[in-house]
């Protein structure tokens, strides 16, 4: 299989050639790499004799591939893909952006939690293959258990969302917002006796202040929260909460008879992992064990991690997760409101299971249909 590499120096670009050189993915495929800024460029020796960077956007050298993967975002995608289906390309296209999410001739990737779908889809021939929004990728691979079992009546779901999923830019400023603050308040830091309520307000001075660097986000994020992310709808919901629902039931294959899901997704100062607070209202009764034995047992990187306070702060935060695939899930417990009403915090990288290995896995699996 000729796969072609678009978007591969990217940040999940780069996570992507990670883990597919950790699996060995490039052993049986021939993989061309392209560039929208560098053609004849050197690719990266993934394996022996990968030819020099191609243009991304010469429809000849792409047409000439069984399957295109790319991570180099909607403007690539809206450029290039409708004028290579019209070319009459029938390859796979298998895509990390937003884009053709919602389009009935693409299906949305998340193999432990939907590989019914995808074969399905496979064998109906689609041929356009999309990894979903990361809030919800990581809260399907969490809570899997629950859905398969068809346990949820609907559920809210109250993101703390990663400033990775803004892009490699906002992460450089959140840490450059950091080192602003401890430097506002540096000689009052080394001394004990500074008054901390003066250390507060030259905080807050320096956050509002216009030297302080906000050019990514558009609002300071250390030190505070930017409870909008992405585009506002006509309704006032965030592009991001809207595809709670809409991706979540997709992804399941139940758009015609969908679970309600709605939140409110909230960016805060994590690198890169996404955690999200989940009240599900579950359609009947089921004692606590045995929802902790379905989450479990949904996939294999969903991790219960006991209701106890020692556990959930070593095993259920950012930092224990980063840079792993396990998506664990805690604070499991049955609320005021009644017995059907289960709370749930679970935590996800998300460029892995949110954005770069639903791709890797959905190419095997294309590989061998
Ligand atoms: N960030 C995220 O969390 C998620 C992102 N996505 C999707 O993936 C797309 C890509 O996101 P992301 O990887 O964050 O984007 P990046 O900005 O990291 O990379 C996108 C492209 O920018 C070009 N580029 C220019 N300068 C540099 C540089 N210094 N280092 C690396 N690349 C550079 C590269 O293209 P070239 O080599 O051609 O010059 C690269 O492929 C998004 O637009 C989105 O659609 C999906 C899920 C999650
Ligand atoms: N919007 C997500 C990241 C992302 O790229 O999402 P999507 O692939 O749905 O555009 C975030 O900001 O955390």
């Amino acid at each position: 299989m000729k796969v072609g590499f678009i978007g591969w120096r990217g940040m999940v670009g780069s996570v992507l050639m990670e883990r597919m050189q950790a699996e060995n993915d490039f052993a049986d495929i021939e993989p061309v790499f392209f560039s929208t800024s560098n053609a004849g460029g050197k690719a990266p020796a993934v394996v022996d004799g990968v030819p020099p960077l191609k243009d991304a956007f010469d429809l000849d050298a792409l047409k000439a591939l069984d399957a295109i993967v790319t991570c180099q975002g909607g403007d690539y995608t809206t450029e290039v893909f409708g004028k290579l289906r019209d070319s009459g390309w029938k390859g796979y296209w298998i895509d990390a952006a937003s884009t053709l999410r919602m389009a009935d001739d693409a299906a949305l990737v998340l193999d432990p939690v939907n590989l019914d779908v995808i074969k399905d889809s496979i064998a109906k021939g689609v041929k356009n293959y999309v990894g979903g929004n990361c809030t919800v990728s990581l809260m399907l691979m969490g809570l899997g258990g629950l859905f398969q079992n068809n346990l949820v009546e609907w559920a809210t779901s109250m993101t703390y969302q990663a400033a990775s999923g803004a892009g490699a830019q906002n992460m450089r400023e959140l840490l450059n917002q950091m080192g602003g603050l401890r430097d506002s308040v540096a000689s009052e830091l080394e001394d004990p006796a500074s008054a901390i309520l003066d250390i507060d307000r030259k905080v807050a001075a320096a956050m509002r202040s216009d030297d302080f660097p906000t050019d990514q986000f558009g609002a300071p994020l250390a030190g505070s929260l930017l409870p909008f992310i992405d585009k506002q709808l006509d309704n006032r919901q965030s592009k991001e909460e809207w595809k709670g629902h809409v991706e979540t039931n997709k992804i399941l294959g139940r758009s015609d008879n969908p679970v309600p899901i709605d939140g409110l997704c909230v960016r805060i100062g994590s690198m890169r992992c996404h955690s999200q607070a989940l009240t599900i209202k579950l359609n009947k009764d089921v004692p606590l064990d045995e929802i902790e034995s379905m989450l479990a047992e949904a996939n294999q990187w969903a991790k219960v991690v006991p209701n106890e306070r020692e556990a959930t702060l070593r095993d259920l935060t950012p930092t224990a997760v980063t840079g792993t695939l396990t998506v664990p899930v805690g604070r499991l417990r049955k609320m005021n409101m009644g017995s059907q009403y289960l709370s749930a915090f679970t935590v996800g990288d998300q460029l892995l299971w949110g954005a770069a290995e639903p791709l890797r896995r959905v190419l095997r699996i294309l590989k061998e249909a």
